[in-house]
C-alpha cells in the first residue's frame, strides 16, 4: 500500500460537466422546497433495464480492486483465523435450511404411512424431531460464533484501511487538497471508514453473502423437489407458493436515485434558506451573547415564524421529502396480481381436498412445508437480488478507496538534495524572486505581479504593505505551498522547483498569520513544530517559555495536557444538576445529544487571541530554535505579533533577535519601527506589486509611501 503515489491519473469519474439546466440530459423534479436534477441515461441506455444492466456490467472494471482488497485483508495476519471461521460458519449456515427441510420431509411420509396403514413410525418421528431440533440448536450456535468473530474482524480491517486513508490524505499538498474534486473523492473514502462497518468488511461480507445465498437456494430447492416431488400435486403447490411469494415482494427500485447516475438537489426558496440560517443561529452557542445583548429573541422568533409560513412548498429536509415521494407510487400490476395469487394455493387445496377427502392431512402437511420453505427461500432470494444491486455500488467504492493513492499532487517534487552542506545553513539561505507572478488555483486575479527581489544569506527582510497586497502569498511561495504562475524563485541560487520538497521544508521554519491550532493537546500543538523532538517535554516547555505561553498554560487545570477543543466527547445521561465536573471536566448540561439519548460534553477551553498566538509562536520556536540536528536556515514570520500586547511583542522580538544567529529571516508586518529599522531589506507592497525596496534610511530619504506611513505611525505617539 502507498506505492504509485506519484502516478498521474485521471482524478476520478467526475470530469464531465453536469449542467442541471440542460433539459436534454437532465430531468427536473420539484420536491417541496427542493429542486431535484437527475441525469438521464443517454440514448439506448434509456430503454428499460438497459442502464441497470450496463451499471451491473461496470462491476467488471472494479473487480481487480475487489480482488486486491481480498488479498490485502488476507495479508493481515491477525485476521486470517477469524476470517476462516467466518467463512466456515457462513457456509454451514447456508446449508442448514436444506438439512432442516430434509428432516421435515420425513413428517410427510409419517403422515402418509399413518393414513394408509394406520400406524405411526415412531422411530422415524423421533429421528426427524431430533434432527430438526439439532438444526435449530446448530443455527443458534453458528449465529453466536458469527457474531463473536464479526466484530473483531471488522475492527482489524477497519484499522488497516483507516491507516491507508490517513496516510494518503497526509501526503496531499495545499492546492490538491483544496481541489473540490479531490475533496469529493476523499469524502467517499473517509465516509466509509467512519461508519460502524468498514467498506472493506461490508464488501467482503456481501460477497460471502451472495455466495452463500446461492448455495442456500440451490440446496433448499433440490431438497424441496425431492421431498414433495413424490406427493400428489407437490410440484403444483411449489409453483403456486412461489408465485405467491414472488408477488408478495413487490420490486421497488425506489431509492435507486443514489446509484452511479449524477444528480443534484438545491433549494432556491429564500425563506427556507433563511429558516435554516435562523435555526443555526439559535443552536450555535457562539451567537448567544449577541442574541441576548441585542435583545434579538422576539425579532428572531418572528422572522423564524414568518420564514416557516412563507416558504413556497412543503418544508422538510431533502431526504425526508425524497422518502415521501418514493412512498407515493401508484399500485403496480405486480401488487394487483399479488392479491389474486395470495388466494390461489388455498383455493387449489380446497378443490383437491373435495376431490380426494382422504388426502387432506397429507395435503395440509405438505402445504405447510412448501409454504414455509418457499417463504424462507424467497426471503433469501430477494436478499440476493438486493445485494447484487448494491454490490456494484460497493465494488465501485472499493475502487475509489484504492484510487486515492493515485491522486497526484499539484506541486511536483524536485530531485536535488538540499542543502549540499548542512553546516552552511547556520549562515542562512538566500531567497530570490525573479519576475514572479501568481494567481491562486481557481482564481482569475493575479495576486502577485512581476515581483523581483533578493534577500541575501543571513539578512533580515521585512515586507510591509496594505491588506491584501500579497505579503503572505510571498511567504507561501517560498515554502512551495504553491508554484508561481510565471517567473522563478531561487533558493541559494538554485531553482526552487528542482529541490526536494521535504529537504526544502525541513530547512525553513514558518509562522503563518492564519495559523491553526490542531485538535490535539497543547503539548502536541507545540511539539509539532519539531517532529524529531516531539516527545522531549523539556524542549516543549522551553519553547512555551520563549513563546510567552508557559505561565498561562501552567495555570490551566490540565496544564500542557489541555485540549483547546477536545475531539472526543464524554457521553452521559441522567446526571444530577449539581454535578459540576465529570472526569475532571466541566459538565455541559446544554449539549443534549439526541442521537445517543444522552449528553455529550463539549468542553473547549477559551483562550484569548493573544494567548492563542503565543501558542503558535511557541510552536515556531520549537521548530526554529531548539532542535538539535534539525538545522533551519530561513525563518518566515507572517504578522507574528498581531494579537500580542506591546510588552509581549517587545519580548518576542528580543528573543527572536537573541536566538536568530546568522539565519535569514523574513517578516510580513503592518507595523513599522522595531522591525523595519534594523532590517537589511524592506519591501513595500501595494496592490500585488513591490513599489519600494531598500533599507529604512534609504526609504526615508526617498520620501515615498514607506516614509509617509512611517511618519503617520510615528505621529500617533506624539
Ligand atoms: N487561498 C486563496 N485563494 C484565493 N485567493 C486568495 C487566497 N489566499 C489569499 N488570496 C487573495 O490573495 C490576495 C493577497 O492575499 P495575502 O494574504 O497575500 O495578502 P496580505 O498582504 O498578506 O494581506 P494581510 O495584510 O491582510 O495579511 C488577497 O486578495 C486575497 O484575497
Amino acid at each position: 500500500m502507498g506505492r504509485g503515489w506519484g502516478k498521474k491519473t485521471r482524478r476520478g469519474p467526475g470530469h464531465g460537466n453536469f449542467d442541471p439546466h440542460d433539459v436534454n440530459t437532465v430531468k427536473h423534479t420539484r420536491l417541496g422546497v427542493w429542486d431535484l436534477y437527475e441525469q438521464m441515461d443517454p440514448g439506448i441506455a434509456r430503454l428499460p433495464g438497459v442502464s441497470e444492466m450496463m451499471r451491473r456490467l461496470e462491476v467488471l472494471n472494479d473487480l481487480p480492486y475487489v480482488w486486491r482488497m481480498v488479498r490485502d485483508v488476507a495479508s493481515i495476519k491477525s485476521c486470517r483465523l477469524y476470517f476462516l471461521i467466518y467463512c466456515i460458519v457462513e457456509l454451514l449456515s447456508s446449508l442448514l435450511p436444506a438439512v432442516t427441510l430434509w428432516f421435515s420431509g420425513h413428517y410427510l411420509s409419517i403422515i402418509q404411512t399413518a393414513i394408509e396403514r394406520s400406524v405411526v413410525d415412531r422411530e422415524l418421528l423421533l429421528y426427524a424431531s431430533v434432527g430438526r431440533l439439532g438444526c435449530a440448536f446448530a443455527g443458534r450456535v453458528l449465529q453466536y460464533i458469527k457474531s463473536s468473530v464479526e466484530f473483531p474482524l471488522n475492527l482489524k480491517i477497519k484499522k488497516h484501511y483507516s491507516i491507508h486513508i490517513f496516510e494518503n490524505m497526509a501526503r496531499l499538498d495545499v492546492p490538491t487538497f483544496d481541489d473540490p474534486l479531490v475533496q469529493t473523492r476523499l469524502d467517499t473514502a473517509t465516509t466509509s471508514s467512519r461508519s460502524t462497518h468498514s467498506l472493506a468488511w461490508d464488501t467482503i461480507s456481501v460477497v460471502i453473502a451472495v455466495l452463500t445465498a446461492t448455495i442456500r437456494l440451490a440446496s433448499q430447492f433440490s431438497v424441496l423437489l425431492k421431498v414433495v416431488g413424490g406427493q400428489r400435486d407437490g410440484v403444483i403447490f411449489v409453483v403456486l407458493h412461489f408465485g405467491q411469494e414472488l408477488f408478495r415482494n413487490d420490486f421497488k427500485p425506489g431509492f435507486y436515485l443514489f446509484s452511479a447516475k449524477a444528480w443534484a438537489a438545491t433549494t432556491k426558496d429564500r425563506e427556507y434558506v433563511k429558516l435554516q440560517g435562523l435555526k443555526r443561529t439559535m443552536n450555535d452557542n457562539s451567537h448567544r451573547k449577541e442574541i441576548v445583548a441585542g435583545n434579538l429573541e422576539r425579532f428572531l422568533t418572528h422572522e423564524f415564524r414568518y420564514a416557516y409560513n412563507n416558504a413556497s412548498g412543503l418544508v422538510a429536509d431533502f431526504y425526508e421529502l425524497l422518502r415521501y415521494k418514493s412512498s407515493q407510487t401508484t399500485p403496480s400490476l405486480s401488487s394487483l396480481l399479488s392479491v389474486l395469487l395470495r388466494e390461489a394455493p388455498e383455493a387449489f387445496y380446497l378443490l383437491r381436498a373435495a376431490e380426494h377427502p382422504a388426502s387432506i392431512p397429507v395435503s395440509i402437511a405438505s402445504m405447510r412445508l412448501v409454504q414455509a420453505t418457499t417463504s424462507s427461500f424467497m426471503t433469501a432470494f430477494m436478499g440476493f437480488l438486493n445485494e447484487s444491486g448494491s454490490i456494484a455500488e460497493r465494488f465501485h467504492k472499493v475502487r475509489q478507496l484504492y484510487e486515492i493513492e493515485n491522486i497526484p499532487n499539484d506541486v511536483v517534487d524536485g530531485n536535488i538534495s538540499f542543502p549540499e552542506d548542512r553546516q552552511s545553513l547556520k549562515s542562512g539561505m538566500s531567497v530570490e524572486f525573479r519576475n514572479v507572478s501568481f494567481k491562486y488555483p481557481g482564481s482569475e486575479n493575479m495576486v502577485l505581479r512581476d515581483i523581483s527581489f533578493k534577500v541575501e544569506k543571513g539578512q533580515l527582510c521585512v515586507i510591509v504593505g496594505s491588506n491584501g497586497s500579497g505579503k503572505s502569498t510571498v511567504l507561501k511561495l517560498i515554502l512551495r505551498l504553491y508554484d508561481p504562475t510565471e517567473g522563478t524563485i531561487l533558493i541559494d541560487d538554485q531553482d526552487i522547483r528542482t529541490l526536494k520538497l521535504a529537504d526544502l521544508r525541513e530547512c525553513v521554519s514558518v509562522l503563518f498569520q492564519d495559523y491553526t491550532h490542531f485538535p490535539l493537546s497543547i503539548r502536541d500543538n507545540i511539539a509539532l513544530g519539531s517532529p524529531q523532538c516531539a516527545h522531549d517535554s523539556d524542549k516543549v516547555r522551553e519553547a512555551a517559555r520563549l513563546g510567552g505561553a508557559e505561565d498561562f498554560v501552567d495555570r490551566l487545570p490540565e496544564g500542557f495536557d489541555t485540549y483547546l477543543d477536545r475531539p472526543v466527547r464524554d457521553y452521559y445521561s441522567g446526571i444530577p444538576g449539581g454535578t459540576k465536573t465529570l472526569f475532571g471536566r466541566p459538565v455541559n448540561f446544554g449539549a443534549v445529544d439526541h442521537a445517543m439519548g444522552g449528553m455529550r460534553s463539549s468542553n473547549s477551553v477559551h483562550l484569548s487571541g493573544g494567548q492563542m498566538q503565543r501558542l503558535a509562536v511557541s510552536r515556531s520556536f520549537m521548530r526554529s530554535l531548539l532542535s538539535e540536528g534539525q538545522d533551519i536556515g530561513l525563518l518566515l514570520f507572517d504578522e507574528p505579533s498581531a494579537a500580542l500586547d506591546p510588552t509581549a511583542e517587545h519580548d518576542l522580538f528580543v528573543r527572536l533577535k537573541n536566538l536568530r544567529g546568522q539565519k535569514t529571516m523574513i517578516f510580513s508586518s503592518h507595523r513599522f519601527g522595531q522591525l523595519t529599522r534594523p532590517a537589511d531589506l524592506i519591501l513595500y507592497m501595494n496592490d500585488s506589486e513591490i513599489v519600494e525596496a531598500g533599507n529604512h534610511v534609504g526609504l526615508m530619504r526617498q520620501g515615498g509611501e514607506y516614509a509617509r506611513l512611517w511618519n503617520l505611525q510615528a505621529q500617533a505617539f506624539l
